[in-house]
Formats: C-alpha cells, structure tokens, sequence
C-alpha cells in the first residue's frame, strides 16, 4: 500500500518522504515545485511534477499510483506576511488546491487524508496555552484558508466515509538529524533559518521585528516544534486512521514559548557566534504569543515531543552549515 505525500518536495514534506520511506511505507509525491526542490525529494519515492489544482492531472496520478491508502496533504502557500498582501493567491491555492484533492479522493474512494494546519488558525487567542477547545479567530488570510480547509474537511467526512487528521502544528524549525535534508526556501522569512544564516556570514544581521508586545520581553513568542516529533505525528495519526480512529485536530506543540530575543540568544550558544542583530518595526499579522497545549495529541495519539530548542537549533545549523546555498549544493 501506498502513501501519497502531496508538497514531498517541500521543507517539510521532504522530511516526512524520507521517513516514511524509512519506516518501510512506499511513497510517491506530488509536487509543482513553487516552492520546493526536487533535490530534496528521496530517491526511492516516485514524483510526479504537477499542480494538485489541475484535476486531470491528480486523476493521472490516483489512476497510476493503484494502491493509495493515505493522503498527506502538505502543499500551500504558508508565509503569514505575504498573505496579507496577496489574499486570494492562498485562498485559490490552500482551498481550491484541498477541494479538488478531495474531489479526487472522493473518486478513487481514497478513504484517509492527513494534513497541515496551523497555529495562524487561532488568531489572538483567548487562552494560553492554547487547547483545541480554544476558538479558532484568524488574523491572516493564511489562517483563515487553513480554517477553511478544516472545515471543508469535517463537512466531506461527515458527507462521506472518508476520516482526516488535522494537524495544527505551531512553528516548525530543525532538520534530519544527519543534517542531510533541512529547510531551505527560495526567500526566506522564517526566524531561525535566518538567524543562522548570519552566524553564517550570509546575512549581516538579523532584524527582530517589535519589542513592544505583550509579552515578558516585548518581543512575539512562539512554540517550537522539531521536525522529527512533527513527523513521527504525521505517521501516528495515518496509523490512527487506518486502526479506525475518527476525525480530529490536535495541536502540535512543546507548551513552551520562546521569544524571538531568546531564540537568538539560544542560537547564539549553539553556533557559538555573535549573530548581529537589530530592532526593527513589526511585521503585519503576527500575533503577540502562540503556545500549544498538545495533551490531545499525547493522550489520543500517543505522540510526545521531545526534541528542545537547542536540539532544534543544533540540528538546523548542521544542514546550513553542509548546505550553506541550500539544494543548490
Ligand atoms: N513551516 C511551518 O512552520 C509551518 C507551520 C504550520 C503549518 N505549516 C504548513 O505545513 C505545510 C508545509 O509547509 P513547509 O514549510 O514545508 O512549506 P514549503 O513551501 O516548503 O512546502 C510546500 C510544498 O508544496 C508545494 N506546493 C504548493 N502548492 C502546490 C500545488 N498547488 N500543487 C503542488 N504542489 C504545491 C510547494 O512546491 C512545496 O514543495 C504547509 O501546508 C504549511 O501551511 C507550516
Ligand atoms: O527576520 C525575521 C523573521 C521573523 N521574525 C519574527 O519571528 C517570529 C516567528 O516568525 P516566522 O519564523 O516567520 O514564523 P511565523 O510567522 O510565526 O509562522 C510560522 O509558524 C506558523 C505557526 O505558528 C505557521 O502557520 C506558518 O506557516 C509558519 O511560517 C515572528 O514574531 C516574526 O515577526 C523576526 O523578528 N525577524
């Protein structure tokens, strides 16, 4: 049986390919590599370059590809900033690219889809940490479509026998252990990867955006999550499906917010550079702290976090410091 991983070559996406593969799963990607890199795709996957939005397309692959037992849905557009001034570029891809899938799914009687959501779902949130009983008030377009998403989601399943996994991961940063694969967008906007590529000499600085939230030292807080706990959710919750498990979302997250000042002083440790950095103005549609609360996760999916932010870090500076132009290398 197979395991069809939609945005394989992308950041993450690469990372689940190659660990499905290691677990003895057979894998084929999908992928139009707006954003990601054939490089990263493994070798023993089979690809197929193609737009999840062209359905003629998609019904080539379910058609080739005979013995699809899950879906993992990771292709959309995913910068917060970027969203705000393109809007209808991530609502045309995030739900039109999850409505023709599932349109597809539904054809070929595909019957398990797990996918990317995300932290931007909640907005401001009412509480800290944040459950998944905690209400979901998007900021961005980003948010909003993946909202959307689940919605579209629970509506097919309960239409259909079709079960999904919603997976709500709060921020995702590290890299394969051996440091082989890692992250590497074509204009990068993430912290940390940033953040590394001064201690790399790329940059000459790094430019923290706002210190005046409501936060301990006025810069945003985030949770962060290893790309190996992320995965090994991703391979639990397929399991999950195909043992019967129902519907759900979960959040993925450690319960522990970092500032951006103390991921970079954190990383400053790891490198053991200086790291250049500056105070900048804020950037649009960041919220001032997101932190999870994955009790759900732990109890449902029997899933536990366990790598730390200095892990994290450790492991992200591995693959920049092998890969300093990315798959261009
Ligand atoms: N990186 C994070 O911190 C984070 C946090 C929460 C959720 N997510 C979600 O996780 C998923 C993966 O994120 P990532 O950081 O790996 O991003 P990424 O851009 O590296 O990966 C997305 C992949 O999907 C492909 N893609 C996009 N639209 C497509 C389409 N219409 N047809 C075919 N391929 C398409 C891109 O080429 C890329 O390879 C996204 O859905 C994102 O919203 C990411
Ligand atoms: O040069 C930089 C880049 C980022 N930041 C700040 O660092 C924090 C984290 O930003 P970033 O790494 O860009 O991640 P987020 O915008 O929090 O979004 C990530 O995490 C979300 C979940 O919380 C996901 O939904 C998104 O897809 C993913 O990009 C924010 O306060 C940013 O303002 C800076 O200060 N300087």
């Amino acid at each position: 049986m197979t395991v069809l991983i939609l945005g394989g070559a992308g950041y993450i996406g690469s990372h689940a390919t190659d660990e499905f593969l290691a677990r003895g799963y057979d894998v084929a990607v999908v992928d139009n590599l707006s954003t990601g890199h054939r490089a990263a795709v493994a070798d023993k996957a089979r690809f197929y370059q193609g737009d999840i939005r062209d359905k003629a397309f998609l019904t080539d692959v379910f058609t080739q590809e005979k013995n699809i037992e899950g879906v993992m849905h990771f292709c959309a557009y995913s910068l917060v900033s970027e969203s705000m001034s393109k809007p209808l570029m991530y609502f045309e891809n995030n739900v039109g690219g999850a409505m023709t899938l599932l349109d597809v799914m539904q054809d070929f009687d595909v019957k398990h889809i797990v996918f990317s959501s995300t932290a931007a779902t909640f907005g401001i949130p009412e509480e800290m940490p944040i459950t998944e009983k905690t209400p979901q008030n998007p900021i961005n377009p980003y948010g909003e479509s993946k909202l959307i998403m689940e919605k579209m989601m629970a509506w097919q399943a309960a239409a259909t026998d079709m079960t999904y996994v919603a997976l709500r991961y709060f921020n995702v940063a590290g890299a394969k252990h051996d440091g082989s694969i890692g992250e590497a967008h074509k204009n990068e906007t993430h912290l940390i990867p940033i953040i590394l590529q001064v201690a790399l000499g790329q940059r000459d600085k790094i430019m923290i955006y706002g210190d005046d939230y409501q936060t301990e030292d006025g810069t945003c807080v985030r949770d962060y999550i290893g790309m190996t706990d992320l995965i090994d959710a991703h391979i639990k919750s397929l399991e999950y499906l195909k043992a019967g498990g129902q519907s759900d979302a979960f959040n993925l997250g450690t319960k522990t917010g970092y500032s951006n000042l103390q991921v970079l002083e954190t990383a400053r440790q790891v490198t053991g550079h200086a790291i250049a950095s500056e105070i900048g103005p804020r950037r649009i549609g960041d919220p001032d702290a997101l932190i999870a609360d994955s009790s759900k996760a732990q109890k449902i999916l029997a899933w536990t976090p366990t790598e730390k932010l200095a892990d994290i870090i450790k492991n992200a500076w591995t693959w920049h410091q092998n890969h300093p132009h990315g798959y261009e290398d």
